[in-house]
């Protein structure tokens, strides 16, 4: 079976309380809140994602049979040689769907920290370093602590209200991205304004055109 991975590329992280870090992403295919096929968007569950996560044939995709070679092909990406501050986001789709402990050991092993970005529908496995939940409206949270909320805004149907008491330590509203970005980012901005536990995370890596 293995791992289905889309692509491996190193950027900085452009979102959240790890904004500015350099980080390779593994970006794992499938999602279980849409198909990734267009036809599908309206119906889906989760109708905004603003990423290809469908198939293995992006820049550094492909199955990797085993741990090891997907965490090989992880620090090969990171291409230093130092170990410092090695740092790797597994994202997708869904990581969740995929992501396990021997992937997390293997990633340890060569000096990473690791960290998940998630739609909080799936649990975690033990020895993650950070994790980001991203909820989705409609889509029931297993996953309800951690170190981030990133809350994608505005959802018709997912209030912050009704998740701003769980246990995270930082709580953001990310502007949804799409035809009404700007009409989004104001919203979030005034939402901030007045609920000052929530703090506005831009997608910096778009406003300066890398990955
Ligand atoms: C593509 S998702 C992959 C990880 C996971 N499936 C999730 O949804 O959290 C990565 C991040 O991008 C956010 N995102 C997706 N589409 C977006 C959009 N149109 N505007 C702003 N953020 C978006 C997600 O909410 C999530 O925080
Ligand atoms: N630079 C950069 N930062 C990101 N943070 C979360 C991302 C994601 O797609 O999960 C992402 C991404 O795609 N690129
Ligand atoms: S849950 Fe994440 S990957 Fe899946 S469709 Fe929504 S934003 Fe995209
Ligand atoms: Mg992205």
């Amino acid at each position: 079976m293995g791992y289905a991975v889309k692509e491996i590329f190193k950027t900085l992280q452009g979102e959240g309380a790890q904004a500015g870090r350099a980080a390779v992403f593994c970006r794992f295919a499938g999602c279980n809140l849409w198909s990734g096929r267009e036809a599908d968007r309206a119906d889906a569950v989760c109708t905004f994602c603003d990423t290809d996560f469908v198939g293995m044939d992006g820049d550094g995709g492909g199955r990797f049979e085993t741990a090891q070679d997907l965490a090989a092909a992880i620090e090969r990406a990171w291409a230093d040689a130092s170990h410092e501050r090695r740092y790797i986001v597994f994202t997708g789709g869904e990581p969740l769907l995929q992501l396990d402990e021997a992937l997390l050991e293997a990633v340890h092993a060569r000096g990473f920290a690791a960290a998940v970005e998630t739609n909080g529908t799936q649990e975690a496995p033990a020895g993650l370093d950070w994790v980001c939940v991203s909820p989705k409206a409609g889509a029931p949270l297993k996953l309800d602590q951690g170190d981030e909320m990133k809350l994608v805004y505005p959802q018709a149907g997912l209030d912050p209200a009704q998740v701003a008491d769980l246990a995270f330590e930082h709580f953001w509203l990310q502007p949804m991205d799409g035809p009404d970005r700007l009409a989004n980012t104001a919203a979030a901005v005034a939402y901030c304004l007045d609920h000052p536990r929530w703090r506005l995370s831009l997608q910096t890596h778009k406003l300066i055109g890398i990955p």
